[in-house]
């Protein structure tokens, strides 16, 4: 069984959430020096900033300097660009730390990004491959309302990044959400880290977590995630995200 935590209001969700990132910053700073997260882009940057900055019961306990911060999925656009999930968390995020506050952040590298063909889009998935540790202590995850995470799409086209065993990050082209070409963790990425967090909120995730979670149709990326790592998912969703599920068996 996964564990799904619903809450009736945003402030809820977002401080849970904080509250559970800080935990696993705890237990992993209990052990090493440095805590390995993973974060997505679209609208689970605007949480992390509310958990994690905005939330001063929260904000003082984040140990920032010791964060080592990957991405579970970028999109091959200059970092500057409004598409990139580096420029959004910069942006909502980090941009809003005191700056006496040092990161370690590991952006793709975007000095192949104006380049069109294959080769320089497989080179710039490897080349994220060799910086990413063997283990993250939390990769954070979004959930499109298609089913999708990371760039893991649902359907035959994009079934090759599921099949996907050796590459720990791969190419994602054709994507059918824009823009069309990007770097994803693939399934040994997820399979390798401690625990595996997914936030979704409000109403244009109903369907989808109806189908998740009620219908659990295995042709989805994330209902995959569920059943092959249940033991370390968590999801945190809000009512509205959940209106429509029945069941209590995650
Ligand atoms: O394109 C993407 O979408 C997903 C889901 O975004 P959301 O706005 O529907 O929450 C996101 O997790 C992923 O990182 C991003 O590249």
């Amino acid at each position: 069984m996964v564990t799904v935590s619903v809450f009736p209001v945003r402030a809820s969700l977002t401080h849970q959430l904080g509250e559970f990132i800080v935990k696993k910053q705890d237990e992993a700073l209990q052990k090493k020096t440095d805590f390995k997260v993973s974060v997505s882009g679209g609208s689970l940057i605007n949480a992390l900033y509310e958990s994690l900055v905005a939330d001063e019961s929260l904000s003082s306990r984040v140990q920032w300097s010791k964060w080592k911060i990957y991405f579970s999925d970028e999109r091959i656009v200059p970092l500057t660009d409004a598409d990139s999930n580096y420029g959004a968390f910069k942006k909502v995020v980090l941009n809003k730390l005191p700056s006496t506050i040092q990161t370690n952040i590991y952006p793709m590298d975007e000095s192949l990004v104006g380049n069109n063909d294959a080769e320089s889009k497989n080179k710039i998935a490897a080349e994220y491959e060799q910086i990413l540790p063997q283990s993250l202590d939390l990769v954070l995850l979004g959930c499109g309302p298609d089913g999708h995470t990371c760039s893991l799409f649902p359907g035959e086209k994009h079934k090759y990044l599921l099949e996907e065993t050796s590459k720990r990050v791969a190419w994602c082209h054709d994507s059918p959400k824009p823009p069309s070409d990007r770097i994803t963790f693939t399934l040994p990425v997820l399979k390798d880290a401690k625990a595996l967090c997914f936030v979704a909120e409000g109403s244009s995730k109903q369907n989808i977590m109806h189908e998740i979670f009620d219908l659990k149709n295995d042709q989805l990326p994330t209902v995959l995630i569920n059943k092959l790592f249940d033991k370390k998912t968590y999801w945190f969703v809000n009512k509205e995200a959940f209106g429509k599920v029945q069941t209590k068996n995650f």
